[in-house]
């Protein structure tokens, strides 16, 4: 796991006079889970959104497998092998789970019509192996409105991974989901990321799911990077307790 995947630095990124970005430097390697977490504001979704092509810094380079890919546009992005899924879902409302999970195969393919991914066996046959490995199987035939939070952050993932990413940027993958389903969640994504080898960066607001899942978590802070390390040792920080795990908890 020594190896980088993805290299941020020197970011800088502002809004009128917010620095949502204010010299980030981070390595993510190959293979592992990294949370971030940090209090709402503190520019961790501009991060997800430079890295994955939808803004572009102000300063500074992100490399992707030692290529630079600053600048390029998210369609290029997801083309070299990084996918995201959204604090919301954005699943297509009107068709089932498998559909969305074939149009989603379909695109990795160039395919953005509508109606050709749902006649061609091969999208189904990849979307209902892709549905097996969440878990999702019982739920094939439901139509995207009518799932619970779990399912529904699930499938729009599920969607993400159909990309056949080597990284998966998460904005806050257990949001809305209830508690008692959360680590159920989690599970499943831990195990599909890992068997399928993907490097995961995501953003979690609540302390147990970094704990279980992550390898490193990075503190964000005003636009920088407060603290990074294990989660033993950065969840223990007096600092980040009173400074973010604090104000989570109140929040
Ligand atoms: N497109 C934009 N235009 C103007 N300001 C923006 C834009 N995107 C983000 N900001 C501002 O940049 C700062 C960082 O926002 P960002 O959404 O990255 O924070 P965050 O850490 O993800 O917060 P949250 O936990 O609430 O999602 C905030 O002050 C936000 O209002």
């Amino acid at each position: 796991m020594s190896e980088v995947l993805l290299q941020a630095s020197g970011l800088r990124l502002a809004f009128g006079g917010v620095k949502a970005a204010d010299g980030i430097d981070l390595g993510v390697m190959k293979g592992e889970f990294l949370a971030i977490i940090g209090p709402n504001g503190a520019g961790k979704t501009t991060f997800i959104n430079m890295t994955t092509g939808y803004l572009r810094p102000n300063a500074g380079t992100i490399t992707y497998d030692g290529r630079r890919i600053t600048g390029m546009s998210p369609r290029a992005i997801v083309k070299l092998g990084i996918a995201r899924s959204f604090q919301l879902p954005q699943l297509f409302v009107e068709h089932t789970v498998e559909q969305n999970i074939a149009l989603a195969v379909a695109s990795r393919d160039g395919i953005w019509s509508p109606l050709t991914p749902l006649l061609r066996p091969r999208f189904r046959d990849e979307a209902r192996d892709l549905l097996g490995r969440f878990g999702l199987s019982a739920i094939a035939d439901t139509r995207a409105d009518a799932l619970n939070e779990g399912a529904r952050k699930l499938a729009d993932i599920a969607m993400a991974v159909a990309l056949k990413p080597r990284l998966l940027l998460m904005d806050e993958p257990t949001s809305g989901v209830a508690a008692s389903e959360k680590m159920e969640v989690v599970e499943t994504l831990a195990r599909v990321l890992r068997d399928a080898a993907v490097t995961a960066v995501f953003v979690e607001h609540d302390m147990d799911v970094v704990e279980r899942f992550a390898d490193r978590v990075a503190v964000w802070s005003q636009g920088r990077i407060a603290a990074l390390g294990p989660p033993t040792e950065v969840l223990n920080d007096p600092a980040v307790q009173r400074d973010v795990i604090g104000i989570e908890r109140h929040a």
